[in-house]
């Protein structure tokens, strides 16, 4: 098929070589012309503009968007006037489900199609390929089916496996995709939650070797010298909690088992406070996936002050004195 690309970033630029080497033809724009330059090198065409893609695609025309999410509007209401009636426009990006949803109305009235998909795979999906969540009609997303068929992990499979099987599932209307795809970013930070505090615990396993234990407390208990990294590796084979957020973690702790050049502080994009907001509309108790937020939030001292009240009231009503701070009256 010939696609429009526009954002040829970490994910626009792997799923636009991913698609080429598919056989498709790839027209791609980015505001930065380097980006360009690159597709350009591994055979796609290059766009100089969003008029440019538009003039280099023949209707009906399918143009996929991978913005980061605000981008999305800018970008729509320039290219919206440039469409004709039957062109379709995929969303790629982690975008909020409702702004699809609102979008897809938009479009609609103009003729256009839009079609909202979520994409996971990270950086490693032009090799592996990407987990496709698609929201959007029915006749639109079946005309697309070929890229999807090339973008999924099982590209090139010719076991007869069909849409999920593949790696790509049609999930219902307009902002299904994305609905699907928030509640898995959802999902991932409490995986990722869990894996960080468990490889915690288990790196603390040593603390009475360092220092001294509390009352009750046998060091013996707590005199383990663990290595992370074989733990890790040992549990990708045959555990129950194998995963490929676990591989990713092996591999981290192997390059280096203090992970010293990685930030303490961890940013959020939005799909975990969509997806707990979600889980509130609809009353639905999330209390991992809420707790794996906060602890986003956390890491970034967003509770510093409320910390410090806590430690206040401490030597308010008790004299309790925790680290630097006033020292309590006689
Ligand atoms: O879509 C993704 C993976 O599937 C995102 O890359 C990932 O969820 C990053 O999100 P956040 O910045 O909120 O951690």
């Amino acid at each position: 098929m010939d696609i429009g690309m526009v954002g040829l970033g970490r994910m626009g630029a792997n799923m636009s070589r991913r698609l080429l080497h598919g056989g498709h033809r790839i027209t791609g724009y980015d505001a930065d012309p380097q980006a360009v330059s690159v597709l350009q090198s591994h055979g796609g065409k290059a766009a100089a503009s969003l008029e440019a893609l538009v003039h280099a695609l023949v209707a009906p025309r399918v143009i996929w968007l991978m913005l980061p999410t605000s981008q999305i509007s800018n970008t729509l209401s320039t290219l919206a006037p440039l469409l004709s009636a039957g062109d379709c426009v995929i969303d790629g990006g982690n975008t909020f489900y409702q702004d699809s949803i609102r979008r897809a109305r938009t479009l609609g009235l103009l003729g256009l199609s839009f079609v909202d998909v979520g994409v996971s795979g990270g950086v490693w999906g032009r090799e592996r390929g990407y987990c496709l969540m698609i929201g959007g009609e029915q006749a639109v997303v079946q005309r697309l089916e070929p890229l999807f068929m090339t973008l999924a992990p099982a590209s090139g499979d010719d076991s007869g496996a069909a849409g999920a099987e593949r790696g790509f599932l049609h999930c219902g209307p307009a902002g299904a995709g994305h609905f699907v795809k928030m509640v898995h970013n959802g999902i991932e930070y409490g995986v990722m939650a869990a894996l960080a505090e468990g490889f915690d615990i288990l790196r603390g396993a040593g603390f009475a070797r360092r220092e001294t234990v509390g009352p009750g407390i046998d060091p013996a208990h707590y005199a383990y010298d663990f290595n992370l990294a074989d733990i890790a590796e040992v549990w990708r084979h045959g555990s129950v909690i194998s995963s490929w957020l676990l591989d990713l973690s092996a591999m981290s702790l192997l390059l280096d088992g203090d992970l010293a050049d990685f930030s303490e502080q961890v940013p959020d994009s939005g799909a975990g406070r969509w997806t707990v907001r979600a889980a509130l509309d609809e009353g639905v108790p999330s209390p991992v996936l809420t707790a794996a937020l906060y602890q986003r939030f956390s890491s970034r001292d967003r509770d510093a002050f409320g910390r410090r009240l806590l430690s206040a009231l401490r030597y308010q009503f008790g004299g309790h004195v925790a680290g630097p701070g006033p020292v309590p009256e006689k």
